[in-house]
């Protein structure tokens, strides 16, 4: 495959760990027409190291957009600051605020935005011929062709834009992104506009690019499974805010909150109070009685919900024995999802999902079980 070797100058020296972007104390607000104030970013720091994919992930209107945006000098936030590869290029308090072109970052957005009147090859090419120091024509030529040959494309490059699907329109937004060798790309729900095949493809291609290419890319999406296959780390946003930055096995077993834990994945869940620890152990009292899960922070009589994954939670004939969480339930539905069954039990007034296979109809009596160390306590609020 063509080299697309990034500049020198942007490229991270090896063992330089200086965030490629640091965000410290950004805020920014809006005010609404009707005068009210959308806080949409709420003191958010945050760093992305060299080469990492980070995913801001997050329910519409929680700020995801408008980070982005700060990163790039589109948006300028009210405080805080943002510095790129050490240089600082926003600071509230010091007035400072570069313009997007002098920060050195490509971005795609969910709408393709490329030009309509120029072909493939010349949308690409576009960042290259207004670049200072600008490359001359043979070294464009090879570049661009090495971009459209990275994204599978290279039958396109005499096509204009409404000749191409959306799909073959992203890998072209794509392939302007990466032509630079820019060390940073930003991307705003890229693959939201393409039909679901075609998104896991390109899906699966961006992150080959990335990881080859080894830029560190800032990606917004509210798609928790483009999430999960994407990002080294994901920040779970809510309310301006980030909830949790972490891992994707962590943020998935490891929710600091009832928020993430619903946001990434499906959460079974009981509210109860803190009645006692063991050890290691946390109990609650709930409307199903008590529920053990490993040991929370909490005081006894903090309100509180056991937390517990679809995939963790048993039916009667594979429970273990000896533990306390085992509920008389009623099959509510099977539900056939192709590669896996989804079973939907009653247990009193609750409902919990099974994921797996299940050899039960609905309508069955049956018991459901969760092991302790499956169950996560959880504060109630938040
Ligand atoms: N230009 C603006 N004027 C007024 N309010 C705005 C403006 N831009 C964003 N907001 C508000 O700021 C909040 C955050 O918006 P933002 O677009 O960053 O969210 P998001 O998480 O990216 O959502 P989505 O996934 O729907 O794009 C929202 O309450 C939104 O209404």
């Amino acid at each position: 495959m063509t080299l697309m070797a990034q500049d020198p100058a942007t490229r991270p020296a090896a063992g330089d760990e200086t965030p490629v972007v640091r965000i410290t104390g950004l805020g920014k607000a809006f005010r609404r027409a009707d005068g009210s104030v959308a806080k949409a970013i709420d003191d958010v720091s945050l760093d992305v190291r060299p080469g990492e994919f980070l995913v801001l992930l997050g329910p519409s209107g929680c700020g995801k957009t408008t980070l982005l945006r700060t990163i790039a000098g589109l948006e300028r936030a009210d405080t805080g600051s943002v510095a790129l590869r050490g240089v600082e290029v926003f600071s509230a308090e010091r007035g400072i605020d570069l313009p997007p072109e002098r920060r050195r970052l490509s971005m795609i957005f969910q709408s393709y935005a490329l030009w309509p009147h120029m072909t493939a090859f010349d949308n690409i090419a576009y960042p290259l011929r207004n670049a200072r120091p600008r490359p001359d024509r043979a070294t464009v030529e090879k570049r661009v062709q090495a971009a459209l040959e990275m994204v599978g494309t290279p039958e396109l490059a005499r096509q204009y834009p409404n000749q191409m699907s959306g799909g073959q329109q992203q890998r072209i937004a794509l392939a302007r992104a990466i032509v630079g060798g820019d060390d940073l790309v930003l991307f705003d729900e890229p693959l939201s506009n393409v039909d679901a095949k075609v998104r896991e493809q390109l899906r699966l291609e961006l992150l080959a690019l990335q990881r080859e290419l080894g830029f560190a890319a800032v990606y917004v999406t509210h798609d928790q499974t483009e999430a999960m296959e994407l990002a080294h780390r994901i920040a779970v946003m809510g309310d301006g805010r980030v909830r949790q930055l972490a891992d994707p096995a962590t943020v998935y077993r490891r929710p600091v909150s009832r928020y993430v834990a619903n946001f990434v994945g499906t959460a079974n869940e009981l509210v109860g109070t803190v009645v006692r620890h063991g050890e290691g152990t946390t109990t609650l009292r709930t409307g199903l009685g008590e529920v053990t899960g490993v040991r929370a922070g909490l005081a006894v009589g903090d309100e509180a919900v056991a937390v517990f994954r679809p995939e963790r939670t048993r039916l009667g004939a594979d429970a273990t024995s000896g533990n306390g969480n085992t509920w008389p339930a009623e099959v509510a539905a099977v539900l056939f999802l192709g590669a896996q069954t989804e079973t939907v039990v009653k247990a009193g007034a609750h409902s919990f999902r099974l994921l797996g296979e299940h050899d039960v109809a609905e309508g069955e009596q049956t018991t459901v079980t969760v092991r302790e160390a499956d169950v996560l306590i959880l504060p109630a609020d938040g």
